[in-house]
């Protein structure tokens, strides 16, 4: 379906964050039109004609920005960082999903002489990591589960998302050095943004403020 010249095409990622991104266009005035938790649908017409929204993998969302297929979007900055964000531009911290992007290693873990193994899904940002500290790394791509991979020797290190701690400490790791802050960030296409900031602005202007209110709160 292409896009009309004047619509609104939103591509929220599936997951996690979704939940917790609803309210914050709901606030705008853009609802679903489908229980979108429910529906195996992929794009929802919402309360606001012209507005709709995608629902596709987190990791998927800076592709179809990038393109202009969607003109704005709602990704992890692990997920931004990880794709790199040319042809779109960061317009808010949504300050939802808030965790740690840290490198991790079992407690007992001895220190590595020379290279070291660091498993993860975020390749380019370990290796961007490791780089700049003049490391040098093997960096192996998993799909998830990161922590096992200390365990099972497969790597030396990983680098992965912290929230509460949990997930490590069940599996005998510690966190070791901290790489970035991440929570969710809209995103915009350079196109959407040239071509229809009379519509994307108020949107944006009124997430903001929801943003502001939740805060203060
Ligand atoms: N444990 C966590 N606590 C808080 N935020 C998290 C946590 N894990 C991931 N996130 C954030 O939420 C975003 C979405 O996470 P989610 O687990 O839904 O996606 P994913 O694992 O990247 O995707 P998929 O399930 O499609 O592989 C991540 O990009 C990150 O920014
Ligand atoms: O510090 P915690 O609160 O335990 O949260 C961190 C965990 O959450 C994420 O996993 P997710 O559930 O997305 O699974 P994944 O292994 O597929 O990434 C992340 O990859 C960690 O494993």
């Amino acid at each position: 379906m292409a896009q009309q010249p004047d619509s609104i095409t939103i591509a929220l990622s599936k997951g996690r964050i979704l939940k917790e991104t609803l309210p914050l266009f709901a606030s705008a005035g853009i609802e679903p039109l489908e229980d979108i938790h429910t529906s195996r649908k992929l794009i929802f017409e919402t309360t606001q004609p012209g507005v709709r929204f995608i629902v596709i993998r987190a990791v998927d969302v800076p592709t179809y920005v990038e393109y202009g297929v969607a003109d704005l979007g709602v990704a992890g900055k692990d997920v931004l960082m990880e794709h790199g964000a040319e042809e779109m531009y960061e317009l808010l911290d949504l300050n939802i999903a808030r965790c740690k992007l840290m490198t991790a290693r079992l407690s007992d873990a001895e220190p590595v002489p020379g290279r070291m193994k660091v498993a993860t899904k975020f390749v380019k940002v370990a290796k961007r990591y490791f780089a700049e500290q003049g490391r040098q790394v093997d960096v192996i791509k998993l799909y998830g589960g990161q922590e096992l991979a200390p365990i099972m020797n497969l790597a030396d290190t990983i680098v992965d998302i912290v929230d509460t701690g949990n997930t490590l400490r069940a599996n005998g790791l510690v966190p070791d050095e901290h790489i970035a802050d991440i929570s969710s960030r809209l995103v915009a296409s350079r196109l959407a943004l040239k071509l229809k900031d009379d519509r994307i602005n108020p949107i944006v202007e009124q997430i903001s403020r929801t943003i502001s209110e939740k805060q203060a709160s």
